[in-house]
């Protein structure tokens, strides 16, 4: 059976590279619908933008598909972060990240989608959550000021990029590295997997 084209609902640089890292050949139709947060939990924050950002895409396609969109926030006590407004904004999730323990969540959202034989839109989406809790070392000012103007924090939700320059910063994981960068792609192979699809590598 022919496989269906993977399509990543995504700009982040890092979730294409995560599926580059893996052999998976896909295609990138980026979703731009405003992230409109309606839930109050993180996990279902982040479960709500994943499903919005793969069913805005799926409206985009009109061949059979794996679409597959996501969306990443951290939460540190009953603070949820997204992407900082400006480096001062920065600054300030830093300050309150360091020297401690905090969560990211990234949600999933994956749309089989096919036609009938009446060329009907027929889908089924997966829509599923990972968290990895994140340990950060005590961090001066001067050391957030220096992270802050390398420019790094500025796209990443929680200000800041494990895969990045404050790798020297994170003392412990527990959970998957790759769910901090943006994709828990071992999640997604399985949930994949469990539909009977074996992802087509290059
Ligand atoms: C915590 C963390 C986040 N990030 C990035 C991953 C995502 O690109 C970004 C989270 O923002 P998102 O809003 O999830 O994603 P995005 O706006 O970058 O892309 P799109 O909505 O098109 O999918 O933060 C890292 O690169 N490293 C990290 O350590």
């Amino acid at each position: 059976m022919k496989m269906k084209p993977i399509i990543l609902a995504s700009s982040s640089p890092r979730r294409r590279e995560i599926l580059e890292q893996v052999g998976v050949s896909f295609e990138i139709v980026p979703s731009d619908k405003e992230e409109i947060i309606t839930k109050t939990k993180p996990y279902d924050i982040v479960k709500d933008l994943a499903s919005m950002k793969a069913n805005d895409v799926l409206l985009k396609v009109s061949k059979p598909s794996i679409i597959i969109g996501a969306d990443t926030i951290v939460a540190h006590n009953d603070r949820i972060m997204g992407k900082p407004k400006d480096e001062l904004d920065a600054k300030h999730m830093i300050q309150e990240l360091q020297n401690d323990t905090h969560e990211v969540y990234t949600g999933v959202s994956i749309i089989l989608s096919d036609y009938n034989d009446e060329n009907i839109l027929i889908s089924k989406e997966l829509n599923f959550y990972e968290k990895t809790s994140v340990s950060v070392t005590a961090i001066s000012e001067d050391e957030i000021d220096a992270y802050v103007a390398s420019k790094e924090p500025l796209d990443k939700a929680g200000a800041y990029a494990i895969q990045g320059r404050f790798a020297t910063f994170i003392s412990k994981i527990e959970g998957d590295y790759f769910n901090v960068v943006g994709l828990p792609i071992a999640k997604i192979y399985e949930a994949l997997k469990r539909e009977g699809i074996t992802i087509n590598y290059i």
